[in-house]
């Protein structure tokens, strides 16, 4: 299935194709996600989600296809490149630096460009995540999966991306702190100045939060389209294992 950018898009890819070591992982996948949605990217175990996301940040080279930020064409430029266009990126296991402490984890972008962060734009995170300034002093690694979790949303949003993608960000956390990043991810969204890209195999999350969907099956988009037409026939298909 296609995506075509009917209206206005925060991201477009186009027939994306990603091979790793001779076999072909991403056979020509296309996603269009809406400004101010919440966009989820569904599938089994292996079927190229995470991926996608490393094609659309440039953390993997692509065989073919475009990839479109507010109408830029971002598919050349280095990941830190897209991260300074506005691409902001939580990977899978969240990566932070066990020895800093939460609060150089949370600076570790934003120094980098050699900028420090706003007093509002720090509020603005320890609304979403009030741990993340209680912890500040400690140690990153001292932290939960789930308080991790916040702390690099957080981290994310100091770059001010105008895509926020998260990998899996609900993976081995507890239900309270799901909660908080649901209602996180919600508030991001209705705040109107970024859309979320959302791996996720926790369907109940997805269909409560997410605007649109794709679902991946091998490398391709086996189905798309608004969350109100995933089906319990499409779940039955490509979600449940
Ligand atoms: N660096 C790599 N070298 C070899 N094969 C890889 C590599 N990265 C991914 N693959 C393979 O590509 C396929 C897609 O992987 P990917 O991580 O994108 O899937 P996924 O849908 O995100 O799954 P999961 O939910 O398990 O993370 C898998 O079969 C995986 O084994």
């Amino acid at each position: 299935m296609s995506a075509i950018a009917t209206e206005a898009t925060t991201l477009s890819a186009r027939n994306i194709k990603v091979a790793i070591g001779g076999s072909q992982i991403l056979r020509g996948v296309s996603l269009n996600i809406r400004p101010q949605t919440v966009f989820c990217l569904m599938g089994r175990n292996g079927v190229g989600k995470t991926t996608t996301l490393k094609a659309i940040t440039g953390l993997i080279g692509m065989e073919a296809g475009e990839v479109d930020l507010l109408g830029e064409n971002i598919s050349r430029m280095s990941p830190e490149k897209r991260a300074l266009a506005g691409i902001g990126f939580v990977p899978q296991g969240r990566e932070i630096f066990p020895q800093l402490t939460v609060e150089e984890n949370l600076f570790v972008g934003t120094v980098a460009r050699g900028r420090k962060p706003r007093a509002e734009e720090l509020d603005r995170i320890f609304t979403l995540f009030p741990i993340i300034k209680e912890f500040l002093p400690r140690k990153g690694g001292m932290l939960s999966g789930g308080q991790q979790q916040q702390l690099a949303i957080g981290r994310a949003l100091l770059t001010r991306p105008k895509l926020l993608i998260l990998d899996e960000p609900t993976e081995g956390i507890q239900p309270n702190i799901i909660d908080q990043i649901g209602d996180a991810i919600k508030m991001l969204r209705d705040e109107g100045e970024m859309a979320i890209l959302l791996v996720e195999q926790y369907l109940d999350f997805c269909k409560e939060l997410g605007d649109d969907f794709a679902i991946l099956e091998r490398g391709r988009v086996a189905a798309d389209g608004p969350m109100s037409g995933l089906s319990d026939e499409l779940i039955k298909e490509f979600l449940t294992v």
